[in-house]
């Protein structure tokens, strides 16, 4: 099952996004639905609701007033958080059952206003949100919807800011224009990423060897490795002592092929081969074979696990050492010295675009192999810098 977290601000598109991905195939789970069901008539939350806000917040029926508990839920933060703290935990356990139901070959889109303001995303798969400018919202909230122009601006204040729902997107679509623009790019995302997803995820498929093309450095980089980071510390917790993003996309201004390599620390490979199915599961497939780190002594091998990311749309390596071999550290040394010498890096950009150009359409494996005689020369220098710095990973 691929799990995908659907978020924006109010009147941003966010049903008009699921209703699409839904025609697909999408499995819906729609947390505004859910807080409906929630504290309909006769329920424990409807209760607890009059308990806290008392009858007024009943309509002549006995069922909530929506307008009447909005003018107090969007007027000032503590009733909010009132009304949260009752509705919240009563929508997760729904949801989680919901979520249960689905099939394993299912692409479940959870359509969740809240997304960011509780902390979900490392959760998903992947996380997308419909934006449109706060104005252009409120228009659409008062025209269509029929919303006071006062409600909806209280709604907005009351959610997370762009800022931080970018924090959190895999994916960004834009809602500012004409309908059919996002519509559009949800029928490409659907066929191109979270088709192949689910699939290579279920069937723990690896990825297509990459070519060694050599991106310019890319400031997103870290941030992308940070939201990947945050979904494997979510899975597999304090399992792992520390994961780190490792490789040439940790460091700002080298060029590098365009994949997070990430590395997971863990006390030994039996405790990796403990993690391997729910890295699996949680949208890194483990790489079937065995996979060795080169060791600079002649005789060793040094064996880790290896995972890919399962999106295709976002190309990662995972990589699960212990310190039963000492290639962790250097893994770590090497973008650390990069980065505080900026002229090692440079010569190493030289090398990579150098070696990319001979190997342009032949193999990766050929390039990396050309790649690693620069690479132990460095690491010489590398130990030396980290000695006279006392570095320590
Ligand atoms: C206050 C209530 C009664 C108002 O009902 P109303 O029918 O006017 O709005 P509805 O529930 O359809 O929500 C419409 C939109 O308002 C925004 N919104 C709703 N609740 C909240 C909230 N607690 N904080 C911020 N925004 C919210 C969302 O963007 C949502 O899509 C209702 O929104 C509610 O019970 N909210 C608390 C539950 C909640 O947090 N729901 C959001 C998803 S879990
Ligand atoms: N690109 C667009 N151009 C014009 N109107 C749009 C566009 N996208 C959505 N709308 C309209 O704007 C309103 C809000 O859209 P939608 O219901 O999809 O947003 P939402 O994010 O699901 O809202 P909510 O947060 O209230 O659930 C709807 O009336 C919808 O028909």
């Amino acid at each position: 099952m691929l799990r995908v977290g659907l978020t924006g601000g109010i009147g941003a598109g966010k049903s008009t996004v699921a209703n699409r991905l839904a025609e697909h195939g999408a499995v819906i789970i729609d947390a505004d639905l859910i807080a409906r069901e929630v504290v309909q008539r006769g329920t424990e939350g409807l209760a607890e609701i009059v308990r806290a806000f008392g009858t007024g917040v009943l309509d002549a029926g006995g069922a909530l007033d929506r307008p009447a508990l909005a003018a107090k839920a969007f007027a000032d933060e503590e009733s909010r958080r009132t009304l949260n703290a009752i509705v919240h935990p009563r929508v997760g356990a729904r949801t989680a059952e919901l979520m249960e139901r689905a099939a394993p070959d299912a692409i479940v889109v959870h359509d969740i206003p809240l997304l960011v303001e509780g902390g979900l995303a490392p959760h998903y798969h992947l996380v997308l949100v419909v934006d449109a400018d706060p104005e252009v919202r409120v228009a659409r909230l008062t025209d269509a919807r029929g919303m006071t122009e006062a409600d909806a601006r209280a709604r907005i204040a009351a959610q997370s800011t762009e800022r931080q729902r970018r924090e959190v997107a895999d994916v960004w679509l834009d809602n500012g224009g004409h309908t059919e623009i996002v519509l559009s790019e949800v029928d490409t995302l659907w066929a191109d990423r979270l088709v192949p997803y689910e699939a290579n995820v279920r069937l723990r498929r690896p990825r297509p060897p990459l070519s060694p093309v050599i991106a310019e450095y890319d400031p997103s980089w870290p941030e992308q490795a940070g939201r990947v980071l945050a979904r494997i510390r979510a899975a597999v917790g304090d399992r792992v002592e520390r994961v780190d993003h490792i490789g040439s996309t940790s460091v700002p201004g080298l060029p590098a092929k365009d994949v997070l390599d990430l590395q997971i620390l863990v006390p030994s490979l039996d405790a990796a081969d403990g993690i391997a199915d729910t890295l699996s599961e949680a949208g890194f497939p483990r790489a079937e074979g065995e996979w060795c780190d080169e060791s600079r002594e002649r005789d060793g091998r040094l064996p880790k696990r290896f995972h890919f990311g399962g999106d295709p749309g976002r190309p990662v390596n995972l990589h699960v050492r212990s310190p039963e071999t000492p290639a962790w550290r250097v893994a770590l040394l090497f973008p650390a010295w990069l980065r505080a010498e900026p002229a090692e890096r440079d010569a190493y950009a030289a090398v990579k675009r150098e070696l990319a150009n001979v190997h342009e359409g032949g193999s990766t494996l050929a390039y990396a192999d050309d790649k690693q005689d620069w690479i132990n020369a460095a690491f010489d220098r590398a130990e030396e810098w980290a000695e006279r710095t006392g570095w320590t990973p």
